[in-house]
């Protein structure tokens, strides 16, 4: 059965997966390109060896231009890899190029198995979290598998970046007792930093 606060919860992704959805590509592009220009721009993201980055799903906040860009810097990037979809779990794996990637989980790109090099969560010092909202303090709902709360607990040493469309951030987002604030928010239109 599902709680109360499961339920409200969906409801909530809902409401939010909807005013992503309703960007058009155009928006998406522009917002994309400014706010990847904010993220090399940023001191975390430069002064990072290790980021854990996504591949993004198609209404998300494009990361392509921003893993071209890593890979070039000469940093190391890691992906997502899903490695128990039961469980929800989730290790990094690092990538050389864009050649390597396939269409995984969840039709999201990610590594092909013969190329996994997972890295410890320890060793990762940025991560770009995904996140369908986000609330002014910095709490974060995701696509409801858990598999960021779950892996931000690991990830000790780790800078935590959301970067998301304006119009995901909001008042207040449902939370749970697990739930791992972000230290920052970009957006196209503002930079908010907790930590
Ligand atoms: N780009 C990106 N990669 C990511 C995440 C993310 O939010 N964004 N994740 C963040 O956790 C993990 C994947 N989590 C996901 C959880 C649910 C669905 C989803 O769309 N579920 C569909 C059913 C799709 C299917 O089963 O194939 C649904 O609920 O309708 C997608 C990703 C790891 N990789
Ligand atoms: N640290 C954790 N340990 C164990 N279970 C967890 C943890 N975090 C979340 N869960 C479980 O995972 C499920 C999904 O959680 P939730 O809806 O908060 O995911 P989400 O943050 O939206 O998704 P994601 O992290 O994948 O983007 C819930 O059933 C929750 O109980």
């Amino acid at each position: 059965m599902l709680t109360q606060l499961t339920n409200n919860k969906k409801v909530q992704r809902k409401e939010l997966l909807a005013k992503r959805r309703a960007l058009t590509l155009i928006q998406k592009n522009e917002y994309s390109a400014v706010i990847t220009k904010k993220l090399v721009e940023l001191e975390e993201y430069k002064n990072s060896q290790i980021c854990f980055l996504y591949a993004s799903m198609p209404d998300e906040f494009q990361t392509k231009e921003l893993i071209v860009n890593a890979l070039k810097a000469g940093k190391q990037i890691c992906l997502p890899y899903i490695t128990d979809k039961n469980m929800k779990i989730m290790q990094a794996t690092l990538i050389k190029s864009l050649d390597e990637l396939v269409v995984g989980a969840y039709n999201i790109l990610t590594v092909k198995e013969k190329n996994l090099r997972i890295v410890k969560p320890q060793d990762i010092d940025f991560i770009l979290v995904p996140a369908v909202g986000l609330d002014k303090k910095g709490y974060r709902l995701g696509m409801g598998g858990g598999y960021y709360d779950r892996y931000l607990v690991k990830a000790i040493n780790a800078k935590k970046i959301a970067a998301v469309y304006d119009c995901q951030v909001v008042d207040e987002v449902i939370k749970d007792d697990y739930d791992i604030k972000v230290d920052m928010i970009l957006t196209e239109n503002t930079t908010i930093k907790y930590r």
